[in-house]
């Protein structure tokens, strides 16, 4: 505490740590409001939107918000590599969302080049960068990236996170409304993936722990499974989940950030290479800290019909991995075959 002469004490504030983050894909729907609440968190001091087109507007409109935060707007090919320079968290949601009728597994052909083209810039201007991977279909394109990190020689699996924060707080929602409980109090993990039956929410191990009946499990468990479904129909043909989704990301991105600050017991669900289970890429809770992941938390003891559901994801889980990994390998190999041509 330090004091004015006659004066109150004035608390004395230690200074935020200068933290630089980087939005890929910030003039879309995600993006755009996922950048306004980056611009209001006081955590964040420099913001760098980065699209192929827009975001030199999308900065100058939060540029005029009254916070510390400084943003900056870069688009094209050529401004990718200032967009990241120095970026100490780099947040992806670039790429198509769905339409109705579609699976996220519908949006890899467009998306996988889009993700494997940004994750190698990353490798290039920010190799120690935590990355927050948005862009469907999460399941793949989190392998997508550890292989071309890998190829660049900069993988680091503690770095990497498939955002699956909005299955969290849609599951905390329904639990929540359908037991009537007071919604702030209300956790439940969710573990697997990002794709509806590889999302399995824990409600065995939610908290406060109210008694759900079988039917009650099984309906809380298909709503959480297809909320992302719920909000695509629902809009009809433009586009998915953005709102909720910024949100999610917003609150993922705070708990990097506050661990990176050196905040103890931060602990989140995502989707990353670990060894909880036999996948090579899984989501459970994480302990996270100042370098990234300081450890995936095992999966702790499950209810029959969870484990049920675990088993059942088996073969959606292992193919959409095998698949990011297949891309990675095969544009490679191609490129080698061209280059000696
Ligand atoms: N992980 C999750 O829980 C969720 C993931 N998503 C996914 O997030 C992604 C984005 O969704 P929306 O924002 O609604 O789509 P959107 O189409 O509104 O925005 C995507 C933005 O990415 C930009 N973009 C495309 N190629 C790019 C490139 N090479 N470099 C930089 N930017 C590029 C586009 O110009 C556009 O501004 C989709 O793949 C969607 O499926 C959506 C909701 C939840
Ligand atoms: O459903 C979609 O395509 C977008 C998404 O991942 C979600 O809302 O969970």
């Amino acid at each position: 505490m330090s004091s004015v002469p006659g004066g109150k004490p004035l608390p004395v504030r230690k200074p935020l740590p200068y933290r630089r983050v980087t939005v890929l894909g910030a003039a879309g729907g995600i993006g755009q409001p996922l950048s306004m609440l980056l611009k209001l968190n006081p955590l964040v001091s420099k913001l760098s939107l980065y699209d192929i087109a827009g975001t030199p507007g999308v900065a100058t409109d939060l540029s005029h918000i009254n916070t510390r935060t400084e943003v900056h707007g870069f688009a094209g090919d050529d401004q990718l590599k200032d967009a990241l320079k120095d970026a100490d968290l780099v947040i992806i949601p670039a790429g198509v969302p769905r339409k109705p009728g579609m699976t996220r597994d519908e949006l890899f052909d467009i998306n996988a080049g889009i993700v494997k083209k940004l994750v190698q810039a990353i490798a290039k201007h920010c190799p120690f960068a935590l990355i927050n991977m948005i862009s469907n279909p999460v399941n793949s394109t989190v392998p997508i990236a550890a292989e071309v990190l890998k190829v660049e020689g900069t993988y680091d699996h503690t770095r990497l996170f498939g955002v699956t924060t909005l299955d969290v707080v849609r599951a905390r929602t329904f639990y929540a409304k359908a037991k009537n409980l007071p919604i702030e109090d209300v956790d439940v993990p969710v573990v697997g993936g990002h794709a509806g039956k590889t999302i399995l929410p824990l409600f065995s191990q939610a908290t406060p722990q109210v008694p759900l009946s079988k039917e009650e499990v099984e309906e809380l468990t298909r709503k959480t499974q297809d909320g992302g479904t719920e909000v695509v129909q629902a809009k009809a043909g433009k586009g998915s989940a953005t709102l909720s989704m910024a949100y999610a990301a917003a609150l993922f991105a705070e708990s990097c950030l506050k661990a990176m600050n050196g905040e103890p017991n931060i602990i989140e669900c995502a989707y990353v290479g670990s060894s909880v289970t036999d996948y090579p890429f899984f989501a459970s809770k994480v302990e996270l800290g100042k370098h990234g992941m300081v450890k995936a938390l095992e999966l702790g003891p499950i209810s029959k019909y969870e484990q049920t559901c675990l088993d059942e994801m088996k073969d959606e889980l292992m193919g959409s991995i095998d698949k990011g990994v297949a891309y990675v390998h095969n544009t490679e190999s191609e490129k080698i075959i061209e280059s000696l041509k």
